[in-house]
């Protein structure tokens, strides 16, 4: 192994010490396995001897001694099948469990800077992979030298002559093994990159067929998968071809070895210094010598293809987290919560121009404050500093006069429900969607949060009702009702602090007059920010913060912004005549 496979080997040390006594029953099944091998040598010397000087009355005693190797090959064999698949099992579900666990943590930005079809192959190609390198290869690695080692000792005790020329293979062995080894860890890698290249493009495709087949995108995404599923088979074909050159000279030096020990225990039997039976011993250890080294380019080989899977997903375990651990969210004080912004600047990037400069405001307990502006004026920016994304800004957030940096991300967070633009409902049922507002919520709870958000009556319409499967991302619901279910999830989160991004702009006039009742019911008793571009929706909000570059260019009341006649003004007129023409 070389430096990087070592140090992977390393990292992998742990999760294998979870199953020390399964490690322990493999190391017997190990030694069991070498001894039945050598005790089967002895067995055949024993039967070829016994046949060659025509002693019959021992074949009972042989007999019995074959009944007893098989029984014990059986158990053996079984055991150690079994623990090596379990501890594979338990392993990569660890290693899975604990990539989990990392992604959920990422801070936002580093989740955002991955594709999602990439760390989805990591967790799930490179995953696979490891197993084997914690079980079968490795146990191959330590049994099978082992077994040459004890075959060798009883080949001396034969004939050490014949012995040492059986030996002599091994060293050719070893400098394929590495040279084949480091090639195959090469090219897995690539391959295994390739993979997750052509997941990213599959996940592409799948989650936009929709837009894609609206704009007859088939042929283009067809070639850009083609291309990399190509890629991957050409990365294969190359892998074949290294495994076939190593497979075909490990097979040459083991038939090689194998004539040459035959052709010489013959030469021996035929000038008495060996037994016919000592003969037969002999080609069956010598098979135990040579073939741990035939085996051992392509063990070594499999064995960096795995290491190369773990190197990749121990890069999703390394990622940044923005939390120590995934713990039970706190519940926040439900009481109606003030909020204050003060001069806050924000770029994505250092040294790039700043997407908010100096934005300075306040909402009082209970206020709705709504955010106007022209597109990439930075609103849903500011969103995402106030939920704790970018925690990298300059300037002050508070709430209830404390600060973002004065507590933990889990306790900030717990103060805000959020109703996006693009609704996301999990896979399940809506009941299960309602539960993630609230996992304590009563029946009675969820029935008049779905009355309260408008959504009630196409529930109970639906053949299952609450138990009705959304379907992935809630494709089994119109727009309207997907938003209506979000609005009752958010209704049984019941946080203090609102943050709504624009959630009618997608939909049709009746289904926008539901959805914005039920949001006005959800905006009581709590502090709301609101996003919006339709802005006849938010005239009555306490406070309109327009924003442009950036930049706070007015504020006020609806009437107030009126009167001023500037860019609020400009927008509301256009906005209506939008309307009208529309
Ligand atoms: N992750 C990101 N990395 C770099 N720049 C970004 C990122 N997200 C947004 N931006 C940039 O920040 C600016 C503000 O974007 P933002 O989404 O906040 O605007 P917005 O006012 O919500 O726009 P819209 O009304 O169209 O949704 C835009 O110029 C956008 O390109």
């Amino acid at each position: 192994m070389k430096n990087k496979g070592n140090s992977t080997f390393r990292r992998l040390l742990p999760y294998m010490g979870k199953y020390k006594w399964s490690y322990g029953g493999l190391s017997l099944t190990m030694l069991a396995d070498i001894g039945l091998n050598l005790t089967f040598a002895w067995f055949l010397a024993k039967v070829l001897d016994a046949a060659v000087s025509a002693q019959t009355d021992q074949w009972r005693e042989l007999i019995l001694i074959g009944i007893g190797i098989l029984i014990l090959m059986t158990i053996t064999y079984f055991t150690d099948s079994f623990l090596k698949h379990s501890v594979s099992a338990n392993i990569r579900n660890d290693l899975r469990q604990t990539a989990m666990s990392r992604v959920l943590r990422y801070p936002y930005a580093h989740f955002h800077s991955k594709h999602s079809g990439d760390l989805m192959s990591r967790m799930t190609n490179d995953n696979q992979t490891i197993g084997g390198a914690c079980t079968f290869y490795l146990m191959d690695l330590i049994k099978n030298p082992l077994l040459a080692f004890c075959s060798f000792i009883y080949l001396s005790i034969l004939h050490w002559q014949l012995a040492l020329i059986c030996l002599s293979m091994g060293p050719i062995m070893l400098v394929m093994g590495a040279l084949f080894g480091k090639i195959i860890r090469r090219i897995s890698l690539q391959i295994q990159s390739q993979k997750a290249e052509s997941t990213t493009i599959l996940q592409d495709i799948l989650q936009s067929f929709m837009v894609l087949k609206t704009f007859g995108l088939e042929p283009k995404l067809f070639r850009r998968y083609q291309e990399k599923s190509d890629q991957i088979v050409s990365s294969e074909v190359k892998e074949a071809k290294i495994h076939g050159m190593a497979n075909g000279l490990s097979a040459l030096v083991n038939f090689l070895t194998f004539m040459i020990a035959m052709l010489m225990s013959g030469y021996f039997v035929a000038t008495g210094s060996l037994e016919i039976g000592a003969m037969g011993a002999f080609i069956q250890l010598m098979n135990f010598l040579v073939h741990p080294f035939t085996q051992l380019p392509n063990m070594w080989a499999n064995l960096q293809q795995a290491l190369g899977g773990a190197d990749r997903v121990f890069e999703v375990i390394d990622g940044p987290t923005e939390f120590n651990d995934i713990k039970e969210a706190p519940v926040a004080d439900k009481k109606p919560s003030t909020m204050s912004v003060q001069d806050v600047s924000f770029a994505y990037e250092k040294n790039a121009a700043p997407i908010l400069e100096k934005v300075s405001f306040q909402a009082e307990a209970g206020q709705t404050i709504a955010v106007v502006g022209p597109s990439g004026g930075g609103k849903s920016t500011l969103f995402k500093l106030l939920l704790g994304f970018y925690p990298q800004f300059q300037g002050k957030i508070q709430l209830n006069g404390e600060g973002l940096e004065d507590q933990p991300l889990e306790e900030w967070r717990s103060y805000f429900s959020y109703v996006p633009q693009e609704t996301y409902l999990f896979s399940g049922s809506i009941k299960d969607n309602l539960l993630d507002g609230n996992e304590q919520a009563t029946d009675a709870e969820l029935e008049e949060a779905l009355k309260q958000a408008n959504a009630y009556e196409f529930v109970q319409a639906l053949p299952e009702g609450i138990h009705t499967n959304v379907g992935e991302k809630g494709t089994r619901l119109s727009g309207g009702q997907k938003q209506r279910i979000a609005i009752a999830r958010a209704i049984l989160r019941d946080a203090p602090i609102l943050l709504l991004d624009e959630a009618t702009a997608a939909l049709d006039n009746e289904s926008e007059v539901l959805v914005q009742q039920a949001l006005t019911r959800l905006m009581k008793q709590r502090t709301t920010l609101v996003i919006a571009h339709r802005l006849t929706t938010i005239q009555h909000a306490d406070v309109i913060l327009v924003l442009e570059s950036g930049h706070i260019v007015e504020r006020g009341t609806h009437e107030e912004l009126l009167n001023r006649n500037g860019k609020y003004a400009e927008l509301y007129n256009r906005n209506a005549e939008e309307l009208i023409s529309a």
